[in-house]
């Protein structure tokens, strides 16, 4: 029997960003090896045209889910939504729900943020760090709170090369943060912060690190970890490999690499592609849950959940496997035939930018205007250059992470616990991952048919096709202007074309002979 599925019997757990990535994934482990969980009490905030109910049916009825209810069958009944938006003072959950939460939650999982990188400082600061200090206010009040686990990131000191599973201290103090967003201006806000974030390469990461400060310093008296994934990726193993359901990471660049837009990339060959499944975050996460409230650890541990330092693969590895799975699993109607070029300088850079993207998209802008349709593809480029730069400051360094709390945590597990909360990234293989990486987004982020799969392939071939007449045009034009200005150049064609006649000549007068 294991432990840790034994240990979430009949607790109260309450998990923020339920609706996210990990949130689901953590939900669907959850049900699934401890049915017998009293309540999942999830904090979600309304969307437009969206009741709570609905989302959460949304999510019940997709097909992470389908094993859950074999399991479970009551899971309906069991995930209780409870209105609240982090954005707000108390989340604005009403006094009812409130009372509930304080009174039956037995373990916390905070997972909710802001991931993006791009989000202004002030929304960033109330979401990452504010919302975890309320969080933790309200958990203070909870009597029957066992564990408080908070999801950080490992990039939320990705300014240092080689990272502790400790708290490092921030130069302004987040309190003085918090309480700054409160009456600076956005214009103010907008100029500070360069100048806060640091060598941070966005208000992502620093707010991340804020939250870890802040729970450290507020946590008072509760039992308190901190989980910090790398860069999560699609399912490894469970419920199925290969499941994954939002554009973050590097799902969405493999969408415009096997659709074709994205044909070369500022990337590190060699650098290490910290890549971690999201069930193995998962997996690690609940075995931290279960840790911290039956060993009660003096101090926060900091548990890192990266691949790295024990089983690296480099992002020049990826690419190549990416590549050869389009090969065998194409996605449907790509714009061109999908292809890798990683660069390292400005200068290829600039230039594969200029000849791999934007080029092709005023080619088919000027072909969709021809064809009274409106142009699209230039725009859809510049949005995808604009994220690869994003992205760039990730694929082009390697971290270092320590796993002393991490292999210390798998060293405490009993061998059933090991396998059924399998978070040994040692024993991943990647190319399979990958390849079924490749496969889950084609399969549940572009819900794409595998009966597509010929035509897919059909589709490459005309792309190919297509490519080798416009390049041998483009030659033929090339060619054709140079003999047209150059004496040289109508030597060389004069050169060639006699050569060619004579050959041609020689091998008709030999094989005449013959005969
Ligand atoms: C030529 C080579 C190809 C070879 C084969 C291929 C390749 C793949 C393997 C190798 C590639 C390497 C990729 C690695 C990238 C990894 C970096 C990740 C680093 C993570 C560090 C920290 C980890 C974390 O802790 S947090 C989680 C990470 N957070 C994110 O990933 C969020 C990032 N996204 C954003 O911040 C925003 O979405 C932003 C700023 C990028 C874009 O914002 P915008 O306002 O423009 O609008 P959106 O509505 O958000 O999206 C617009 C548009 O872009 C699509 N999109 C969104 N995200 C991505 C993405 N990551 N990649 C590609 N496309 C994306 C989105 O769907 C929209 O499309 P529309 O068509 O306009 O709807
Ligand atoms: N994805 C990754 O690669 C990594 C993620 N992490 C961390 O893991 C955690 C989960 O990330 P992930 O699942 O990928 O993120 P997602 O963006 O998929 O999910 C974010 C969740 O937070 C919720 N949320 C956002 N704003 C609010 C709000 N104002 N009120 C209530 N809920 C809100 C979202 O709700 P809604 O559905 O309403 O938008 C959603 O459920 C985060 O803490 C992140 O920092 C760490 C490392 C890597």
């Amino acid at each position: 029997m294991s432990m840790i599925a034994a240990f979430y019997g009949g607790k109260s757990i309450l998990i923020t960003g339920a609706t996210g990535f990990l949130g689901k994934v953590l939900m669907e482990k959850l049900f699934r090896t401890s049915p017998d969980l009293k309540v999942i009490y999830i904090l979600v905030r309304p969307k437009e045209g969206q009741t709570l109910q609905q989302r959460v049916i949304q999510i019940l009825d997709s097909k992470l889910f389908e094993k859950v209810k074999e399991v479970c069958p009551n899971v309906h009944e069991k995930i209780r939504p409870i209105s609240a938006d982090l954005n707000q003072n108390d989340f604005a959950i009403s006094k009812e729900d409130l009372q509930e939460l304080l009174s039956h939650t037995n373990i916390v999982f905070h997972c909710a943020a802001t991931v993006r990188f791009d989000d202004h400082l002030r929304h960033a600061v109330q979401l990452n760090v504010t919302a975890t200090q309320q969080l933790l206010l309200m958990a203070s009040q909870m009597p029957k709170l066992e564990a408080f686990i908070h999801i950080s990131t490992a990039f939320s000191n990705c300014n240092l090369k080689h990272i502790d599973e400790v708290v490092y201290p921030c130069p302004v103090e987040p309190k003085k943060i918090i309480d700054s967003m409160e009456w600076l201006d956005d214009a103010i806000i907008d100029e500070i912060t360069p100048k806060l974030i640091g060598d941070r390469p966005n208000t992502y990461t620093y707010t991340k690190a804020l939250g870890e400060v802040v729970v450290q310093q507020e946590g008072g008296n509760l039992n308190i970890a901190i989980v910090r994934p790398s860069i999560m990726g699609a399912t490894w193993q469970e419920p199925f490999p290969g499941w994954v359901d939002n554009l973050n990471g590097p799902s969405g660049l493999i969408i415009a690499a096997g659709k074709g837009f994205l044909r070369s990339i500022r990337a590190t060959p060699m650098a290490v592609a910290d890549l971690i499944p999201a069930d193995t975050v998962v997996n690690l996460t609940l075995a931290v849950g279960w840790y911290t409230a039956v060993h009660r650890p003096k101090s926060t541990l900091v548990y890192h959940c990266t691949s790295g330092n024990l089983n690296p693969c480099n992002w020049g590895k990826m690419g190549l496997q990416v590549l050869a799975t389009f090969e065998k699993i194409p996605f449907e109607r790509a714009f061109r035939r999908p292809n890798a070029d990683f660069t390292t300088n400005n200068i290829t850079t600039h230039y594969w930018n200029a000849v791999s993207h934007r080029a092709p998209a005023i080619i088919y802008d000027f072909y969709l205007r021809l064809t009274g349709r409106k142009p699209r593809m230039t725009k859809l480029m510049n949005r995808l250059l604009r994220t690869l730069s994003m992205l760039e400051y990730f694929i082009n360094r390697s971290w270092e992470w320590s796993t002393y709390n991490t292999e210390m945590l798998m060293s405490e597990l009993s061998p059933e616990d090991q396998r059924v909360f399998n978070f040994d990234i040692r024993q991943l293989n990647w190319l399979e991952y990958i390849e079924n990486y490749v496969l889950g987004v084609k399969k549940y982020l572009l819900k794409e048919d595998m009966a597509g799969i010929p035509e897919a392939k059909q589709h490459l071939k005309r792309l190919r096709n297509i490519h080798y007449l416009f390049n041998t045009a483009l030659f033929l034009i090339a060619w054709r202007l140079l003999i047209a200005r150059s004496q040289v150049a109508r030597n060389v064609w004069f050169f060639i074309v006699s050569f060619c006649y004579k050959f041609l000549s020689y091998f008709r007068a030999s094989s005449t002979l013959k005969v």
